[in-house]
């Protein structure tokens, strides 16, 4: 914890990891409104999914919680600091980002990729690796169940084991947010089931660490996650405890297909049948 006075802090509201109010981005290039009166908080320790059809702004959403872009209008507070009023370089290294987009040295083996984690660049800054650094990156491997990779290289890592240790590369800078935008995208069963558990795991053994995964499958949500936010064409279509907002009225309503929600023990499922007319 720095001796920073965040503003959360000043008025002296608990301090929310994320606070959004009233947001909109707009596209200046085709005016499309991208983002449509988004109001969010997320707290620490709280694990959120976020779900919407393809185009509804979910990776928009998150570029802008992981301060890689503004809003056009209204006001995102991330970890505290009003972008805008912040230098984002200093607000980026303390929030932990996996994407596809990810640059990644396809040589490098697994446990490199974690470490330039805590140099924050895509190359490996080896002077800047102490014993504890590299110890702590191992860690995090074991933590994150793939410690048995640490010197294979990333390039020949499965998609799964890739997801693992961009998630381990994320924690080295210990950040208090985690955003991942797909990190199941093309798992196969097992891959997915060892995924849903290092983040069940992961969360358990951080209790203040908040995380955003972006997802397309119910299946994909780990025991862990207890809120949600639907998005459906830039707005939000509800927003909670997920017990409030993974109704199949809600998820019909966001995908405009008839859906069918089952939870069991912890987990869920969801059956789409035919598309709802109107939608
Ligand atoms: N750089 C860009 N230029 C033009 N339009 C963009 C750009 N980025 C996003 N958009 C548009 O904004 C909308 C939301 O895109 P976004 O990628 O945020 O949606 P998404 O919910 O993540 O979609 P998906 O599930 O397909 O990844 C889409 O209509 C998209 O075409």
């Amino acid at each position: 914890m720095t001796g920073r006075t965040t503003e959360s802090q000043v008025d002296g509201r608990e301090a929310a990891v994320l606070r959004l109010r009233d947001v909109h981005v707009r596209r200046l290039t085709t005016d499309q409104l991208i983002l449509d009166g988004i109001d969010w908080t997320v707290r620490p320790g709280e694990h959120w999914a976020l779900l919407g059809a393809n185009g509804a702004g979910k990776t928009t959403l998150l570029r802008l919680l992981g301060a890689l872009m503004h809003p056009t209008s209204g006001t995102v507070e991330v970890l505290g600091s009003r972008l805008g009023r912040v230098d984002v370089r200093e607000l980026r290294a303390r929030i932990g980002h996996v994407n596809a987009a990810q640059r990644v040295p396809q040589d490098l083996s697994a446990h490199a990729v974690v470490l330039t984690g805590h140099s924050g660049t895509v190359q490996p800054l080896w002077r800047t690796y102490d014993d504890e650094v590299r110890e702590r990156a191992r860690g995090l491997l074991t933590e994150l169940g793939v410690k048995e990779l640490a010197d294979r290289p990333y390039g020949v890592c499965s998609g799964g084991q890739r997801a693992r240790v961009l998630i381990a590369r994320a924690l080295m800078a210990d950040p208090a947010l985690l955003l991942l935008d797909e990190p199941f995208n093309a798992l196969d069963l097992p891959s997915r089931e060892d995924l849903v558990e290092a983040m069940h795991h992961l969360a358990e053994g951080r209790p203040r660490l908040a995380t955003v995964t972006v997802t397309h499958h119910l299946e994909e949500l780990s025991p862990a996650v207890g809120h949600a936010l639907l998005l459906r064409e830039g707005r939000t279509l509800a927003a909670g405890p997920v017990e409030e907002v993974l109704t199949g009225a809600h998820l019909t309503a966001c995908f405009g297909r008839d859906i069918t929600v089952a939870r069991r023990e912890g987990r869920w499922t969801a059956y789409s049948g035919r598309r709802v007319s109107g939608t």
